[in-house]
């Protein structure tokens, strides 16, 4: 087994630690969770990014089994489906039992949902389920201001990190800020654009990518780092699981940060939180 990556870890506002990077597994096929885990573990990866409604918990679970690694250097998150925010102490103990774990490190409320109200109370689980010890850190993705602002008024717990769509093209500047000032820690969902845009063939990020000899797709990866975002990129490719982790030998200038700020365009790839309505 190869020795974990050299990647740091950033505190969370509960006390736990979050490796900054790690492995999603989002639209990995059924099947190919397993051994795409296994290979990212093999890899060095530590953190894995998953979802009951990925349909991957059980193959996440197999691997990290089969992996040997201590259970202590691992740091598994996974997230509460949207039908199932009014049974949330049952849908973990499910996920937890489909991952063969005894506690996550992370556990989130996928997304708000502000139509149906539910997510007050599914928070008020999550919080009983964190003073079990079972979900070392809990906190939320997809959400909003005013979705925060309503868990943290009505229970005064502040969630440890909001998981967003976020990448250059897609910036939530006012919702970072809003995060960055309340302690919570910002992961970026869909961190390269999912691979959808023409992010990868313009001609600033090229140049910056050529003077540093890494890849486009580093670059933009080391763009979020460098602003403490934790990022898990999918890839089921085990060499762009090594290039996605090959980041914290570089730095990007003022300038070369700006020039990706400027890719701002308020284009989202994923739904709009809020009016996702998908149960
Ligand atoms: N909370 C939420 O609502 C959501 C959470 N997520 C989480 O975030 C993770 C990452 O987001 P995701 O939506 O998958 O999108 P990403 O931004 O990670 O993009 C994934 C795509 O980029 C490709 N890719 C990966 N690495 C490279 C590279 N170095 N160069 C070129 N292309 C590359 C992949 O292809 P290939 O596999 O062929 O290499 C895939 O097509 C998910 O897996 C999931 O864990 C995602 C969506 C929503
Ligand atoms: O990947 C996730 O975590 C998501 O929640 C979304 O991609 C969502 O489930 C979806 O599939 C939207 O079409």
């Amino acid at each position: 087994m190869m020795s974990a990556l050299p990647i740091p870890n950033l505190p969370l506002s509960n006390g736990t630690a979050i490796p900054q990077l790690g492995a999603g597994v989002f639209l990995v096929e059924p099947g190919e969770a397993e051994g795409v885990v296994a290979t990212a573990l093999e890899v060095g990866y530590r953190h894995i990014d998953t979802a009951s409604v990925y349909g991957n918990e059980a193959e996440v679970g197999r691997a990290v089994a089969r992996s040997g690694i201590a259970r202590d250097e691992l740091f598994i998150t996974t997230k509460l489906w949207n039908s199932d925010q009014t049974r949330a102490a049952d849908a973990f103990a499910e996920s937890l039992d489909r991952l063969a774990l005894d506690r996550v490190d992370l556990y989130l409320i996928h997304w708000p949902q502000p139509m149906f109200g539910e997510a007050l109370g599914a928070w008020k689980s999550l919080i009983e389920i964190a003073e079990s010890g079972r979900a070392s850190a809990i906190g939320v993705s997809n959400f909003e201001i005013a979705d925060l602002q309503q868990l943290m008024d009505e229970t005064g717990v502040v969630p440890a990190v909001n998981q967003i769509e976020l990448h250059p093209l897609h910036q939530r500047r006012e919702l970072v800020e809003f995060c960055t000032q309340h302690g919570i820690a910002i992961e970026a969902w869909g961190p390269l654009a999912q691979g959808k845009s023409d992010l990868f063939e313009r001609p600033e990020l090229l140049e910056i990518a050529q003077k540093h000899g890494k890849s486009p797709a580093q670059v933009v990866l080391r763009w979020h780092v460098q602003q403490d975002r934790i990022v898990f990129p999918k890839t089921v490719r085990r060499e762009r699981m090594i290039e996605n982790a090959e980041l914290f030998d570089f730095a990007l200038d003022a300038d070369e940060l700006a020039a990706i700020d400027a890719y701002e365009a308020g284009t989202n790839f994923g739904p709009d939180p809020r009016t996702f309505d998908a149960r």
